[in-house]
């Protein structure tokens, strides 16, 4: 075998080695970066919020582009893929979808970890689903184990914007956004397809920005 490997290696020229440089060059300094930056990332996003404020509504319109009027509550946790790309980055968002309602605590608690953003998700027509955002935020660093929460990027969603009725004001909701953490805040609404995408392509754009830091 040593033999010929020797005969071998006398037979190669330069211009062969050479060839084969400028090839391991290529494939590694050239190409590998260009196949690795268009892999898709997979991020975890988490919908939270008061029960019947249309967070099942706001990730089947993400994702099927439907709306069910007489949508049933979600009972532990549910979740949905989307690929979409934000600022030349490709990204599979799973969007995982938890149940509001005190009852099923248990249930959704557990999937809280690995989460890369947390949407706190309101609606406009019930103040009491808005004052109950700081318990959301706190029950998510609490089970998600988040290890510095100042730096976890929350988005804030208002849905139902379609209603006449409204009992939260876009002031108050900006006001409570910039006190907790300077978070992005979308006024949405699921029924009539209004910001939905826009949301749901800034949790993208807050993952990517902590990433880079
Ligand atoms: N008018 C209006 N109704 C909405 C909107 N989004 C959701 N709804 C309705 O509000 C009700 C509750 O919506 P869901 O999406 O099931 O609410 P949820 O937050 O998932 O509730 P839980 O699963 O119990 O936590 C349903 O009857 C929806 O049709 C919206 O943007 N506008
Ligand atoms: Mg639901």
């Amino acid at each position: 075998i040593i033999n010929s490997l020797k005969i071998l290696l006398k037979n190669f020229s330069k211009e062969m080695l050479l060839g084969f440089f400028f090839f391991f060059c290529l494939q590694n300094c050239i190409l590998l970066p260009i196949t690795m930056s268009g892999k898709s990332l997979l991020l975890k996003v988490i919908l939270l919020g008061d029960g019947g404020v249309g967070k099942s509504s706001l990730m089947n319109r993400y994702v099927t582009n439907k709306f069910d009027s007489h949508a049933f509550h979600t009972i532990g946790v549910e979740f949905l893929n989307r690929d979409l790309e934000v600022d030349g980055r490709f990204v599979t968002l799973q969007i995982w979808d938890t149940a509001g309602q005190e009852r099923f605590k248990s249930l959704r608690t557990p999937f809280y970890r690995g989460a890369d953003c947390c949407l706190l998700t309101f609606s406009v027509d019930d103040h009491l689903s808005f004052e109950n955002l700081g318990n959301w935020k706190k029950e998510f660093i609490y089970y998600a184990d988040v290890k510095e929460p100042e730096k976890f990027p929350f988005v804030i969603l208002g849905n139902k914007i379609d209603k006449n009725e409204r009992h939260v004001t876009i002031e108050e909701a900006q006001a409570w956004c910039v006190e907790s953490g300077n978070y992005p805040y979308f006024e949405t609404s699921a029924k009539d397809d209004m910001n939905v995408d826009v949301a749901f392509e800034e949790a993208v754009r807050q993952v990517l920005a902590v990433e880079e830091q």
